[in-house]
Parts: C-alpha cells; structure tokens; sequence
C-alpha cells in the first residue's frame, strides 16, 4: 500500500458511523468482525494458550472483549472474563454480546470497588495472555475510577498484552497518556492505524502493531477527509527520482549551501556531504571566508565560496549580495547550518529571504533569527522550514511542552499559515505543506537524537529539491531514508556509536532499500 491513511479516533467514529447508518452494515457486524480478527491474531501469535483473562470496559471497546471472550473458550481455552463496570451499564452492541456470553454460561466478573481490584493479581500472574478491551478509541480526559490501578497492576505483572485497537490509557488523537496507559506487546487495531499508536508517548505502549480489516467498505472511508498519512517505503519508492543514463550533472541541481562559522564547519561538511551522496549535480558552500580554507581540505566534490564576515567569523552583510549573485545560477538554497546568531547572521538571512526568488531550505541557526515570520508569507518560491521542537517553539514563542504534546497540529497549522513545508523533526518527524496535508515518519530510531543529524537532514532534501522534486516530495524521501540510513546503521555500529557522518556513509544501503 502506498499511503496508509492515519485517523483520528473521531474520523474513525465519523467513519463506523457512515458504515452503520448510510451503508447499512449493522454494528454487531462490525463489532463480531472485529472481535474474530484480534481472535486470530492471538492465536497466531500464541500456539499454546490455556488461560486468558480478557479486561473488558463499558464501551465498545469492552464488547469486542466480550467477542474475543467467547471465540478463544470455542478454541477449549480457559477464559475469565472482568468487566470494569456494572453489567446494567452496557449497552448497545455490547450488551448483545454480554448477553450472548452469558447466555452461553461464560462467567463475567464485575469489578466496581477496590476490594474487586485487589483480588485480579494472582489470575493476571496466572495467566497466559491479558486481552486488554477496557478503554478504545472513546478514551477522554484523565483515566478515571478503578482504571489507574488496574492498568497498574497489568504493567506489574510479567504476563504479555494482546491490546484491542489502541492500548487503554492511550488517546487515538494525540498519543498522550494523562498518567498511564497499558504495555501491551501486541496491538491489534481496526481498519486504519490511529494517529495515538504512531506518536509518542503513546507508540511506546503499543508493542507490534497489526492492522486488521473488518469490512469496513473503502467507500466509508473515502467519504472522510483524511489528510493525515504515513510514510511507507512504498511511498519513498514511488517518489525516488529516477535516473536517466542519457543525463548530467545539470540534470541534478546546482544547490548553494549557506552554513558554517567559525567553530561550526562540521555542519557546513555533512551539510554539503549529505547533498552529493544524494544525487546533487554540483554543490557550493558558502562560508564565511576565514573558516574556507577548512572547507576546501575537507570536502573534494562540493566548491566553496567565501562570504563576507565579521571580525567574530560569521556571516556579515556583505554576504546578502554575494549569496544573491551566486543564486542566478543555482536552483536552490539552504541556510542554516552552523551559521550562529550573532553579529549580523540576522540581517543576512531575514534579507536572503525575501531576496531569494528560487526554494530555500532553512534550518538551524537560520530559523532561529527569522524575525518576522511575515515574511515567510511574501515568498513565491517554496519554503522548506525544518525546525527540532526547539527550535520550533522559538519560531512560535511557545513552550517546548505544548509543542511536543500537539506536534500535528503544530506543524499544520504553521505550514498552513505561512505557506511553507514544516518538517517538525523529532521521534516521528511530521512533514506538514501549505494545504493541510501531513505525513507522518515512522523510519529513524535513538541514534539520530545527536548533533549533526539535522544537518545531514537538510543536505538530503536540499539536494532532492535540486532534482526538480516537487519539496513536499523532496521532504518525504529525505526525511524517510534518513531514519531508514539510521536504522541500518546502528545494526551495525549501535544506536549509540553512530555518529552524523555514518548516517550519510549508510545512505546509499537505504537508497538500495527503495529502489525500484
Ligand atoms: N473502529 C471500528 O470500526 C469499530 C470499533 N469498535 C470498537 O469500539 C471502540 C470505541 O468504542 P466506544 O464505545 O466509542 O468507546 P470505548 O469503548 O473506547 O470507551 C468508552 C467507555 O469508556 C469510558 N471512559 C472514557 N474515558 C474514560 C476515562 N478517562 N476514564 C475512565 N473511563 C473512561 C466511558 O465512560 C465509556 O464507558 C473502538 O476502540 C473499537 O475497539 C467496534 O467494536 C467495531 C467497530
Ligand atoms: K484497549
């Protein structure tokens, strides 16, 4: 599948909804489909189960419980059935089904008083598998009740969690857990993957993720807007440039680097690295011109180009006309990288931005001087911004926190705003364009949360930009073979002990990857 769809847990209630009432499909239908497919999950996934407590809640998530209940004792399985709740509470298409269960003889256990909680440990311990169908996507506000101690005493024990569509405690929105959330080993999640089980903190409880299709029509779920997607490598394939054998280097982009200072000539290196190993056709750095000579002895391919500096080494005005001269005959531009605020950084980079008529990707020390974001209103030609939580809480004089809970929102509601692609990086970098479209990232791992890593990031899509992609594009490749460069490289090197420069050693295995 190329795009995977990421929804909300109320897009996927819009959607059960049109299933039910336009189309007609009965919810006891969806609820028995949905039931049977996490039946078949567990049982391919556990060969030898004897005993299993199933935590049912109120709601529907509950009744799938309830489904899974009676599907895994017609397999000869022992199953204790707790429900967090009064049996007179449920109902809807999970009463249907509590009713069935114990119409069948299937015990059903309330638990309604902290007398009732303290005697579930010793059957989860003895257990061999938990289901846990207590709280889905209808979760909200802060776990309430019995739900934080139970979910406590589910993460205490050492048996393993099979967690029906979303583990409880988790929001299908957002990812936020309030207090807690159930570890579960195993999520199975209906239809279409919820935005809660990719982003953090939630995806920390999710375990392996299975998607199951319970006969939700594709028309349902094309009624709904969802501009929400993920990242696959089907995706980064699709979009990778080919390469024509009948072609040249002004096939590939003539791209202009402006980064690196003095003490900061490492980021203007993997800046440039990044970009060449990624297919560019030719490549200038400009640098201020005292830290050039560095330059020259530590990159072959790319050329340099001094810049007007101050007395401290850093960019001076001077720079705005010389970087304006050398853009007449370049494609594209990136600024940023270890560039330093001081002095007259500011001035240089705010004037470019308006100058500049060609895509311009900014970053680093360059997103943390834009003044007026106005400006980023005035541009005709693309703007790719790729601000770290940090970074971007500057831009939005918002504190990290906020940003970090609503990353989603954030990035849409800026690139939206300003007309720019944000590329919000971060565990699950979210790419976001100028009409509301996001793409989730789910390659990458520990090993890219190092100084560096963003300047390699820049390069990349810098130099897919300079390859005529369109810069939505541009971001999805770089920011999905960047996490994919890190994964393959810290198999062999570790999370810990890759460093930037590998990841730009390891792109061409990532590039191999999703090749065609
Ligand atoms: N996606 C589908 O096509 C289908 C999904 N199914 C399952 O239904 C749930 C969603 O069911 P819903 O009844 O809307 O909500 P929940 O069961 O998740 O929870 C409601 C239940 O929980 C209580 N509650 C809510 N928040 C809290 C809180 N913070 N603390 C304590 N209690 C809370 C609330 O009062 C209700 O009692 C979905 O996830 C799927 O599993 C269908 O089975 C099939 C179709
Ligand atoms: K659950």
């Amino acid at each position: 599948m190329i795009i995977i769809k990421l929804v909300s847990g109320a897009q996927m209630g819009q959607i059960d909804r049109y299933t039910i009432e336009e189309l007609g499909i009965d919810g006891v239908v969806l609820m028995e489909q949905a039931g049977r497919r996490v039946t078949e999950e567990i049982l391919a996934e556990y060969s030898a189960l004897e005993k299993v407590v199933v935590l049912a809640g109120k709601g529907n998530n509950g009744g799938d419980g309830f489904i899974i209940s009676r599907l895994l004792e017609q397999e000869g399985i022992a199953v204790q059935t707790f429900l967090v709740g009064n049996k007179d509470e449920i109902t809807g298409d999970a009463w249907v089904n509590l009713e069935i269960l114990e119409r069948l003889d299937d015990q059903v256990t309330e638990v309604t008083t902290a007398a009732d909680v303290e005697n579930l440990p010793s059957d989860l311990k003895q257990a061999d598998l938990i289901v846990d169908a207590m709280l889905g996507t209808g979760i909200k506000g802060k776990l309430r009740g019995l739900f934080p101690n139970i979910i406590d005493l589910v993460n205490e024990v050492n048996t393993e969690v099979t967690a029906v569509d979303i583990p409880s405690g988790v929001e299908a929105d957002s990812g936020i857990v309030r207090e807690m959330a159930v570890q579960a080993q195993q999520t199975v999640t209906f239809a279409l993957p919820k935005l809660g089980l990719l982003l953090y903190p939630g995806a920390k409880f999710v375990g392996q993720l299975k998607v199951v299709d319970i006969g939700i029509p594709k028309q349902a779920i094309a009624q709904q807007e969802i501009e929400t997607n993920l990242i696959t490598a089907d995706l980064a394939t699709k979009l990778l440039p080919l390469r024509d054998d009948d072609s040249h280097k002004g096939n590939y982009g003539k791209l202009l680097l402006v980064a690196g200072s003095t003490g900061m000539t490492g980021a203007a290196v993997l800046t440039a690295r990044a970009s060449l190993k990624m297919g560019a056709g030719l490549v200038t750095v400009g640098i201020p011109s005292s830290v050039n000579p560095i330059l020259e002895t530590k990159l072959t391919e790319a050329m340099t180009y001094p810049l007007a500096e101050t007395r401290d080494g850093s960019l001076d005005v001077g720079a705005i006309e010389q970087v304006e001269k050398l853009m007449s005959s370049r494609d594209v531009l990136a600024i940023g990288p270890g560039l330093t605020t001081t002095g007259e950084v500011t001035t240089v980079v705010n004037k470019l931005l308006t100058k500049i008529e060609e895509p311009v990707v900014v970053d680093a020390d360059g997103l943390n001087v834009i003044d007026d974001l106005e400006i980023l209103k005035e541009r005709e030609a693309a703007t790719i911004l790729t601000p770290h939580p940090g970074e971007m809480s500057r831009l939005l004089e918002q504190p990290i926190k906020e940003i970090e809970v609503n990353r989603v929102a954030v990035a849409r509601e800026f690139a939206v705003e300003y007309g720019v692609i944000l590329v919000l990086k971060g565990s699950r970098t979210v790419i976001a364009t100028p009409t509301g479209e996001v793409y989730i990232n789910y390659s990458g791992n520990s090993a890219l949360a190092t100084g560096g890593s963003g300047d390699v990031l820049t390069g990349l899509i810098t130099s897919l930009v300079g390859q005529d992609l369109a810069p939505v594009d541009a971001s999805i490749i770089a920011v999905y073979l960047h996490g994919l460069a890190a994964e393959i490289g810290s198999e062999e090197l570790t999370k810990y002990s890759l460093v930037p420069s590998d990841l730009i050693d390891y792109l061409p295995q990532a590039i191999k990857a999703i090749e065609n």
